[in-house]
């Protein structure tokens, strides 16, 4: 299993800048790589790195994106002078040349397939291309928006031809639309391209009407192509207009501050669950490439979003979830130089395996966010089957281009001035990883390759009353037991090797879960955290919930569903469950992610009592995506001794990218319409549930 995380760089490519003026490049400079170079080096993380050398491209690599008479073109600047540079810059739009860009385009390029090179033949297993000049922006015959070549698409092209593999999800989170992938790919079904990008109704840059969420791809790539436009700032201008008359700077500022002009983390996330991962699962890619601009991180000069860096940490932790884990990252945009570093540093430690850090105050998807989340839903509802129930009642029609309202100009100068003054945010918390990463405790003969790498829990003694006095019930006869109430012993040293941060996550093999999931219940309640999402995998309720909100029960089980009101307790039931691999997964992204965010836990307990209700690949992806809780600690309870899931339990605690849950069939209708139910319950108390917009249907 290949492990390990590249990182390139080479500053020669800092060695190229604007040599004249011209506003809208002055913001792609140098010192953009130099600042995240030097915050990798500073958190210690690129000496955790492996260092790979840049290359320059050769010509041929080139060619697979772009013409020969571009790529003639291109090779004529080095030899420009300034006055040359500069008329060839006017043919292109919002971008410039310099002598040595196209020495620095050519190691972008090569950087990039350096990344996937050692990614596809195992020798790192995902990694990050410190890259300028950034690529998505220019096509086949023209560069664009500071894009010379287009590093991503000549990477997946590369990768389809030199490794033979035929789906490629690209993941373009730059808060521009790179319609330089869109154009190349648009007929291609091999290449899933997905980006969300500022839009305001074709008024922000490049100004595209097929920027717009039905462009979805043409001929064999329809469905292929997946725009998310953001369209929240047109909103702005009318409450703007009516109170600059009265409005001084201050207030002005004071009403930017209030409010949010940009999207915000729980936009972001909102749409990984509702409309890329289930099409991602669905896709099922065999590598992903991800055009990680930063301009969509708050600070921005461009993007002008809320969301801060720490969020970039879990995009990654998500997307690593699939195609065994294959990641190439790498750099497009990103202009506020310390929103850009803390980003790449938040990018890049969590490929290292670094548990994401904590995410508070998540709430619901802004009006216009779910506005654009259902229009996408809608329009590829005909190419994937997970989009098959969508709600799609309110299909706005697409590029209603607003009319220009009169001040607008006036109100958005305002807007850019008063809030670039006042935009501040904390710095990401740090995410320390306990030296050791899981601890396990298990009966005798259990020996594994994978366990080996664990490390070996002894379990504490405990009488009958001292459980008794924990579980708050007299003792309960099962404590007889001597096998229960050493299990239970099993579970308090686990937990305490969490708390005193020596151990980030355990499993432990119990004969009786379920009181081993009560009492890890409540001994994590006393001594680690006041909030404890319990995942339970089996037909028996383990737990009375209070209603008090410190423990959030999400049962996954066969039978019929019980009747409940209580919004910290979420029956799943699904038929047929183990084969309907499609719905469980349904029900984790559209169900179990968004309330663990919502929820925001200390501790996760994630509880197989019934192995038969998932697969062991189902249940390790589920392992997997639940580290993105409470900074990794996961405690994994497993009755019974079945090999197979003990394995990917501690494969998966260990960072072990769980294996691609292959192709996946449509999911049971009568599951979906389960999954449904409980998401229309809860989301008027879990916004993240939410995928519609106003008058919800
Ligand atoms: N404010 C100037 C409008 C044009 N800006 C071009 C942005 C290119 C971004 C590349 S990621
Ligand atoms: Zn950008």
């Amino acid at each position: 299993m290949a492990s390990g995380t590249a990182l390139l760089y080479d500053e020669e490519m800092t060695r190229y800048k604007l040599l004249w003026v011209d506003p809208a490049c002055k913001i792609e400079v140098p010192e953009r790589l130099t600042v995240s170079w030097e915050a990798l080096h500073n958190a210690g993380l690129s000496g955790r790195c492996i260092p790979l050398p840049v290359r320059q491209a050769t010509e041929e690599e080139i060619l697979l994106a772009h013409s020969q008479e571009y790529l003639e073109a291109v090779k004529k600047t080095p030899d420009m002078s300034l006055e040359e540079l500069m008329t060839f810059t006017q043919q292109y739009g919002d971008v410039y040349f310099h002598p040595n860009i196209y020495h620095c385009a050519k190691l972008a390029v090569g950087a990039s397939l350096q990344l996937v090179d050692a990614v596809m033949t195992g020798k790192v297993r995902n990694g990050l291309a410190l890259v300028r000049p950034p690529g998505h922006h220019s096509q086949r015959s023209e560069a664009s928006g500071f894009c010379v070549f287009n590093n991503v698409a000549i990477a997946a092209l590369y990768a389809k031809k030199h490794f033979k593999i035929q789906r490629v999800l690209i993941v373009d989170w730059d808060i521009h639309h790179g319609q330089g992938l869109q154009y190349c790919f648009e007929e291609d079904p091999q290449v899933l391209y997905f980006s969300w990008h500022r839009y305001e109704h074709q008024r922000f840059w490049p100004n595209l009407r097929e920027s717009d969420f039905d462009s979805v791809g043409k001929g064999m790539g329809a469905g292929f192509n997946i725009n998310l436009p953001w369209n929240k700032a047109r909103l702005m201008a009318p409450y703007f207009r009516g109170l600059l008359e009265h409005c001084d700077q201050k207030c002005l500022t004071w009403l930017l501050a209030s409010l949010q002009v940009g999207m915000d983390s729980s936009d972001y996330l909102s749409v990984f669950f509702h409309v890329l991962l289930p099409v991602a699962y669905e896709f099922n890619p065999e590598l992903i490439l991800v055009s990680a601009g930063f301009d969509s991180a708050v600070g921005d000069p461009e993007g002008h979003m809320c969301a801060t860096p720490e969020i970039f940490g879990h995009l990654t932790h998500l997307l690593m979830s699939l195609a065994g884990g294959r990641l190439c990252a790498v750099l497009e945009g990103g202009y506020n130089l310390t929103s850009l570093a803390q980003s790449v540093c938040q990018t890049v430690q969590t490929l290292l395996g670094d548990p994401p850090s904590r995410i508070s105050g998540l709430s619901s998807p802004c009006e216009s966010a779910l506005e654009s989340i259902q229009s996408v839903r809608a329009a590829h509802q005909q190419y994937w089957v997970c989009f098959k129930n969508a709600d799609v009642s309110l299909w706005p029609d697409p590029g209603t281009k607003c009319s220009r309202l009169e001040g607008d100009t006036q109100a958005e100068e305002a807007l850019k001035e008063g809030e670039m003054r006042e935009i501040v945010w904390p710095e990401p918390p740090s995410r320390l990883a306990p030296p050791i990463r899981t601890g396990v405790t298990l009966p005798a003969g259990l020996e594994d390759d994978v366990l080996t790498s664990c490390f070996r829990v002894t379990g504490i003694p405990l009488t009958p009353n001292q459980v008794a006095k924990e579980l708050w019930h007299p003792a309960v006869p099962e404590l007889k037991d001597e096998k229960v109430l050493q299990s239970l012993g099993d579970i308090l040293s686990l937990l305490k090797e969490i708390e005193k941060k020596e151990v980030r996550n355990g499993l432990a093999v119990v004969p009786n879960v379920s009181l081993a999931a009560t009492f890890g219940v409540q001994h994590a309640l006393t001594s680690l955290t006041d909030r404890v999402l319990l995942v339970f995998l089996g037909n028996e309720a383990p737990v009375e919930l209070q209603e008090d909100g410190r423990v959030m029960l999400i049962q996954l089980c066969s039978t019929e569903p019980v009747e409940t009101k209580s919004k910290f307790y979420v029956p799943i039931c699904l038929k047929k469950s183990s084969s309907d691999v499609a719905g469980f997964l349904h029900a984790v992204l559209s169900l179990l992610l968004p309330l663990a965010y919502g929820y925001d836990p200390g501790m996760i307990l994630a509880v197989m009592a019934d192995c038969s209700l998932v697969g062991a690949v189902a249940w390790a992806q589920l392992i997997g995506l639940l580290q993105s809780f409470a900074q990794g600690h996961t405690l994994a309870l497993i009755q019974g001794a079945e090999k197979e899931i003990i394995r990917v339990t501690a494969a998966s605690l260990l960072g072990e990218p769980a294996s691609t849950l292959g192709p996946l069939g449509p999911p049971l209708s009568e599951n979906v319409k389960a999954v449904e139910k409980e998401r229309q319950r809860l989301q008027t108390h879990w916004g993240l549930l939410q995928t519609t917009g106003e008058d919800h249907p």
